[in-house]
């Protein structure tokens, strides 16, 4: 592909990308494997360009791009090669119009960097939102240990005991340890989240929002197999994901429970009152991770955000029924904005007097409220709120 083409291709992808974050649907990278499985004249090289462009253009652009021509006018406002590829050559884009604009750029759309701001999120914290994110990995403490996985693969060992940072891109998947189970990728802030669970052998644990099992086996391996591990949802795929993903590792103590929408706590009545800890990974806006998902800011609005709190209030008096006198109940979003932080544990402590905060001791972060905040700039992991609750015995 000519270098015009490259920017042509990277502007029809943009179009896909913004109706996609405004309607809702495919996330920007199923956007681009599609692109690259239907156009296979495009070799890796190009690929790889062409990926770069998207992604480099979204991070630009702070409001809702118009369109993949503006988004590409704003990447070119601090890449000078790319504004003379606007050429009108065949394959490559039309040459620039009369008032033709770059969409402006920033961290986010005004209302929410205005959240950010409320949030303490501002300057060199608000940009490293939208940095590149590095490559994790956690070492499955049931099959090996992080010094057998660094002997094979040098990588630097970081804050959390088994976690292993490796260079962006690194292909991990392909490594006989993954197909293995013996390695997971998973940032270095979901690791210290499940930390801050302190699950041990022989306890009741319940995830209440197992997702795909990332954090449920990293629960599994804290507590040697040893005790109950309940990894509930209400998305079938993502369970069945996590079903496999048990067998993969190893993890003997997890069952998981398929729940019903609204039926949650029905589903789960066998275990009220009866567990030692409750980890509720909520649903939220995902404001933490877009160093890896940049268009996600790009779908949220101040009634998604309310949604995502009512859920989220609604999840942990779920979770707190499920929590034995003296037990934990941990409540994490991988969001910096404090409505779906410290504002939830604050509501639920004035609603629930019997629960007390009690700050783990994890290796990074800080205070923030009532519980802990990682931030891709302070501490070098996707962003995420974390709060222990203890209930009085
Ligand atoms: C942040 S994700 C969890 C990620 C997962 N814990 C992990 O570490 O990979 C939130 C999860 O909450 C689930 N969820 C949404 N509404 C729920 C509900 N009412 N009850 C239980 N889970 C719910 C979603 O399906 C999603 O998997």
């Amino acid at each position: 592909m000519t270098p015009s083409a490259r920017i042509q291709a990277a502007i029809d992808i943009l179009d896909k990308v913004i109706i996609a974050a405004q309607s809702k649907t495919a996330p920007a990278d199923r956007i681009m494997s599609e692109w690259a499985r239907a156009n296979r004249y495009a070799g890796s090289k190009d690929r790889r360009a062409v990926r770069e462009l998207v992604f480099g253009a979204i991070r630009a652009c702070g409001p809702v791009p118009a369109n993949g021509r503006a988004a590409m006018l704003r990447l070119a406002q601090t890449d000078p090669q790319i504004l003379p590829l606007f050429d009108g050559s065949q394959y490559g884009p039309a040459a620039i119009g009369e008032g033709e604009e770059p969409t402006p750029g920033g961290v986010a759309p005004d209302w929410l960097v205005r959240k950010l701001f409320q949030s303490d999120i501002t300057g060199d914290e608000a940009t490293a939102l939208l940095s590149r994110a590095p490559l994790d990995v956690r070492v499955n403490s049931l099959k090996t240990d992080r010094g057998a996985v660094m002997a094979a693969h040098e990588g630097e060992a970081l804050v959390a005991p088994h976690a292993i940072r490796y260079p962006t891109g690194t292909r991990v998947d392909d490594w006989a340890e993954a197909k293995d189970g013996k390695l997971e990728v998973q940032d270095l802030g979901s690791q210290i989240a499940c930390l801050a669970v302190e699950a041990k052998a022989g306890e009741t644990v319940i995830d209440l929002c197992a997702g795909a099992g990332g954090k449920a086996l990293a629960l599994a391996a804290a507590m040697d197999n040893l005790g109950t591990l309940i990894a509930s949802d209400t998305d079938r795929r993502r369970l069945g994901e996590c079903n496999h993903r048990m067998v993969r590792a190893g993890a003997t103590n997890i069952e998981t429970v398929l729940l019903n929408p609204n039926k949650e706590a029905e589903r789960l009545e066998p275990w009220n009152a009866s567990a030692d800890a409750v980890l509720v990974d909520a649903p939220c806006s995902g404001s933490g991770t877009w160093r890896r998902k940049p268009e996600t800011r790009w779908r949220l609005s101040p009634d998604v955000l309310d949604e995502f709190a009512a859920v989220q209030d609604r999840l942990l008096a779920i979770g707190a029924s499920l929590v034995k006198p003296g037990g934990r109940l941990v409540f994490v979003t991988c969001s910096l904005l404090d409505q779906e932080g410290p504002d939830r544990i604050a509501a639920f402590l004035e609603a629930n007097p019997d629960w007390k905060a009690q700050r783990p001791a994890l290796p990074a972060g800080r205070g923030h409220g009532d519980g802990t905040r990682l931030t891709p700039y302070h501490d070098g992991t996707d962003g995420f709120f974390i709060a222990s609750l203890v209930l009085a015995c």
